[in-house]
C-alpha cells in the first residue's frame, strides 16, 4: 500500500507540544502519515505539570468527530486523553457508528506529575468502551494503567506485566502492548499480547534521559500510522518502538522547558537529511 495513511488522533492538548494531540501529529508525520486531530479537552500544562483542564461540551466533540468522518476516509484512529465519562461515552458511540479499520487506545489516566487525565469515575466507561468496540484494537497501557484495567496491584516484574497484559487481552478480546517504561530496569522492553494470549517481547534499549514527556502518546500515534502501512500490529509496533528510541536519544538536544522535556520527533529524519545532526551524547546520564 503506497497511499499516505490518514490517521486521526482523538486526545487532549499540550501547549508545550510534547504530549497529547501536538505530539501525536508530530509522531504521525514522522512515520509518514497524514495527521488529523479532534480535541477532547484543553489542558493548560507544561513540561513540569498540569495547571488546569477545560472540557468543552460533548455536543461540540460530536460535531468535530462527525465533521472529520463525514468528509475524510480515516485509515486508523488513536484515542488518548478522554477525561470524563461523557467524553468516553461520546467517543464510544461514535466508534460504534464509524468502526475505523484500526484503532489504538492509549488508556491515558494519570500524568507523570500525578494529575488526573481521566477522572476515576470514568474508568468504568473506558472499560466498557474496550469491551464493546468492534475495530481491530491495540491497547497501550503503561504499568499503572495496566493494573487498573486488570484490577490488580501494579506489576513489579516483567513477568507480572506479561501476566496482567494476558488478563486484559482475554477479558476484553483486544491486543495489548504493555509498556515497561515504568519498570526499574536497565532496558525498556515492552510486551505485545494477542487476544488468544500469544505473547511477543518487544525489546528496547534504555536511553539515559529524563526527557520522556509524551513518550506514551507519541508511541501510540506512531503505531497507529505504521499499522496502516504494515497491515498488522507486530511489525508496526517494532517500527514505532525503534523510532521512539531514536527520538528519545536526541531529546536532550531540544532544550524545551525546565521539567521533563519532550522527545525529538524528527531527529532521525533531520539527521538523515543533513538538516541537523545532534552532537554525540557525552557525559553522565542526566538522572
Ligand atoms: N528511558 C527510556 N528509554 C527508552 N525507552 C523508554 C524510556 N522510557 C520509556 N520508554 C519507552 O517509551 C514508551 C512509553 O512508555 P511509558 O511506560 O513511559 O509510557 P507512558 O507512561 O504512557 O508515557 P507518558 O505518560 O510519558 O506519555 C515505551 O515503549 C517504553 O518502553
Ligand atoms: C493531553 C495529554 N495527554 C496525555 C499526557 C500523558 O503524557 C499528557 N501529559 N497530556
Amino acid at each position: 500500500m503506497n497511499a499516505v495513511p490518514r490517521v486521526l488522533s482523538v486526545a487532549g492538548t499540550d501547549p508545550t507540544g510534547g504530549a497529547g494531540i501536538q505530539a501525536d501529529l508530530k509522531a504521525i508525520a514522522a512515520l509518514g502519515g497524514y495527521g488529523m486531530a479532534v480535541v477532547t479537552a484543553l489542558v493548560a500544562q507544561n513540561t513540569m505539570g498540569i495547571r488546569a483542564v477545560h472540557a468543552p461540551p460533548v455536543e461540540f466533540l460530536r460535531r468535530q468527530l462527525d465533521g472529520v468522518c463525514d468528509d475524510v476516509e480515516v485509515d486508523a484512529v488513536k484515542l488518548g486523553m478522554l477525561f470524563d465519562t461523557a467524553i468516553v461515552e461520546t467517543v464510544a458511540d461514535w466508534l460504534g457508528r464509524v468502526r475505523p479499520p484500526a484503532l489504538v487506545v492509549d488508556p491515558v489516566m494519570v500524568a507523570t506529575s500525578g494529575d488526573r487525565l481521566l477522572l476515576p469515575e470514568a474508568e468504568a466507561a473506558l472499560m466498557r468502551l474496550l469491551g464493546e468496540v468492534e475495530s481491530d484494537v491495540l491497547v497501550t497501557p503503561n504499568l499503572p494503567e495496566l493494573a487498573v484495567l486488570a484490577s490488580a496491584a501494579p506489576a513489579r516484574t516483567e513477568s507480572d506485566l506479561s501476566d496482567q497484559a494476558r488478563v486484559v487481552a482475554s477479558a476484553y478480546g483486544v491486543r495489548v502492548l504493555a509498556k515497561g517504561g515504568h519498570l526499574d530496569a536497565d532496558h525498556s522492553d515492552d510486551v505485545l499480547v494477542a487476544p488468544d494470549g500469544t505473547t511477543t517481547a518487544i525489546p528496547g534499549r534504555r536511553v539515559a534521559t529524563r526527557h520522556t514527556h509524551g513518550t506514551g502518546c507519541s508511541l501510540s500515534a506512531a503505531v497507529a500510522t505504521a499499522r496502516v502501512r504494515h497491515g498488522s500490529w507486530e511489525p508496526a509496533v517494532r517500527e514505532a518502538k525503534a523510532w521512539l528510541t531514536e527520538s528519545l536519544q536526541a531529546a536532550g538536544t531540544l532544550h524545551v522547558g525546565r521539567g521533563r522535556g519532550p522527545i525529538s520527533h524528527f531527529a532521525g529524519l533531520w539527521s538523515r537529511a543533513g538538516t541537523y545532526a545532534p552532537p554525540p551524547v557525552t557525559g553522565r546520564p542526566i538522572d
